[in-house]
């Protein structure tokens, strides 16, 4: 079993272990926020025949300039005409309508005077003008989305557009979370002097949610013997493409997350993450199954998951496991050097032109108060100095982009 590995070794070894869901269809309007799982190409020319871009006067026209015509028709809205227009003649038309065959261009009608049958424009007319040509958005077979896009309300749009009420997406990721801290009960419990109430569970369910998951439940075993923990993570590995386990995963007599897990059958990929806070954290395989083992202390347990478990999330959708990454100014001072790497719950914000990010206050792993503002880890390496305010930091946004 590989021990305190660096967190890109521990990346690789759960994504390289890992195969994307299979796809699957779902309505256009379920569709927003999921991943494409194949490329989508444009059923039809959109627009789907030519159309008059202003509401006017289509006519038809020789080599010759001419400013006089004669009506032909008039197409209202949802009309489709039936005649075409010959040199010298004109038909009516509105914004969005099919203009006849043998249209050179539409005149908007504040610049046309109609007596009786005939028009007078009072503006030069180029060939083309106000014409949306059939296909000019997007040609039948035009790739629209390719596999891995997620799917915006702009393709919502040209697939609603194209008449296409369905879309293949990858699958959401099945998440379970499993509390496996001695003494920790439901939050909805009354704890027993000593017990705590769940609280990564909750935090742990949104954020999979976030990342496009869906949880199957949250549970708390630390209170079974070792055989009832390990008949309720295998019964959560049934159904779960991904299990996340909080707490009991140090090395203490009471810490039984790494046996459990074994007792399973998984294949343990590593134990121990060289990362504060964090550094409990371990990940295991069975079948196609994850689970990834996470700190019971409140920001510990939330850094684990954004690190280790949300890349795989990601993977799972067939999305770049990789998270954003950028430089931002520090409007506050870290007064504490690092011997590990360090990942501090920052808030970030934009100044004019540049990202810049305060530490918040609460940063020891067990506290939560850092939590109920950030937006941001910050990475600051093995080895760092105090970082002064005014320096620049790496931070992986989480909720803002
Ligand atoms: N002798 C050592 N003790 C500890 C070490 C160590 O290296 N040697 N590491 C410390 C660090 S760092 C962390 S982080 C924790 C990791 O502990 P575990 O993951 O084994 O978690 P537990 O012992 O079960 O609980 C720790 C703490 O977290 C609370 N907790 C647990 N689960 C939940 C939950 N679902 N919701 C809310 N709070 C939870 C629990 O009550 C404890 O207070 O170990 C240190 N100790
Ligand atoms: O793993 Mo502990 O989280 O280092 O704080």
């Amino acid at each position: 079993m590989l021990t305190n590995v660096t967190l890109e070794e521990a990346c690789e070894l759960i994504t390289g272990n890992l195969i994307p869901l299979p796809g699957q269809s779902v309505a256009l309007a379920e569709a927003a926020g999921r991943v494409c799982y194949q490329d989508i190409y444009a059923a039809r020319d959109l627009p789907p025949c030519s159309q008059s871009a202003v509401d006017g006067y289509a006519v038809a026209m020789g080599d010759e300039v001419c400013n006089q015509f004669q009506l032909k028709g008039n197409l209202g809205p949802g009309d489709y005409p039936d005649f075409s227009l010959a040199p010298g003649q004109a038909a009516g038309v509105v914004t969005g309508g099919p203009v006849p065959p043998g249209t050179r261009g539409v005149i908007p009608w504040e610049f046309a005077e109609v007596k009786g049958e005939y028009i007078t424009t009072t503006k030069a007319l180029n060939p083309g003008d106000n014409i949306k040509p059939r296909g000019e958005d997007f040609r039948r077979g035009d790739i629209v989305a390719r596999r891995g896009n997620i799917v915006g309300p702009g393709l919502v749009g040209v697939l609603a557009a194209c008449g296409n009420g369905k879309v293949k997406v990858f699958a959401r990721p099945k998440v379970a979370v499993l509390g496996l801290g001695r003494g920790i009960v439901p939050y909805h419990a009354v704890p027993a002097p000593g017990e705590t109430r769940d609280c990564n569970g909750p935090v742990l369910e949104v954020l999979a949610r976030r990342e496009g998951a869906e949880v199957l439940g949250v549970e708390t075993a630390g209170h079974m013997e070792s055989a009832g923990g390990r008949e309720c993570l295998k019964k959560l590995l049934r159904k779960a493409d991904v299990v996340i386990t909080t707490g009991g995963a140090a090395s203490g007599a009471y810490d039984q997350a790494l046996d459990l897990i074994r007792q399973t059958g998984a294949r343990v990929l590593f134990w121990g993450v060289r990362i504060k806070p964090g550094s409990h954290s371990g990940a295991a395989v069975l079948d196609s199954r994850l689970i990834v083992s996470l700190s019971g202390n409140p920001a510990a347990c939330v850094v684990g998951y954004h690190l280790l478990v949300a890349p795989a999330l990601r993977a799972l959708q067939g999305l770049d496991p990789q998270p954003a990454r950028f430089d931002a100014v520090c409007k506050n001072r870290w007064p504490k050097k690092g011997g590990t790497r360090r990942f501090v719950r920052g808030y970030i914000s934009r100044n004019q032109n540049q990202w810049q990010v305060n530490f918040l206050p609460g940063q020891k792993s067990s506290m939560l108060r850092s939590l109920i503002d950030y937006n941001a880890l910050i990475d600051l390496p093995a080895g760092h100095p105090p970082v002064e305010e005014g320096q620049r930091v790496s931070v992986i946004p989480l909720f803002t982009l």
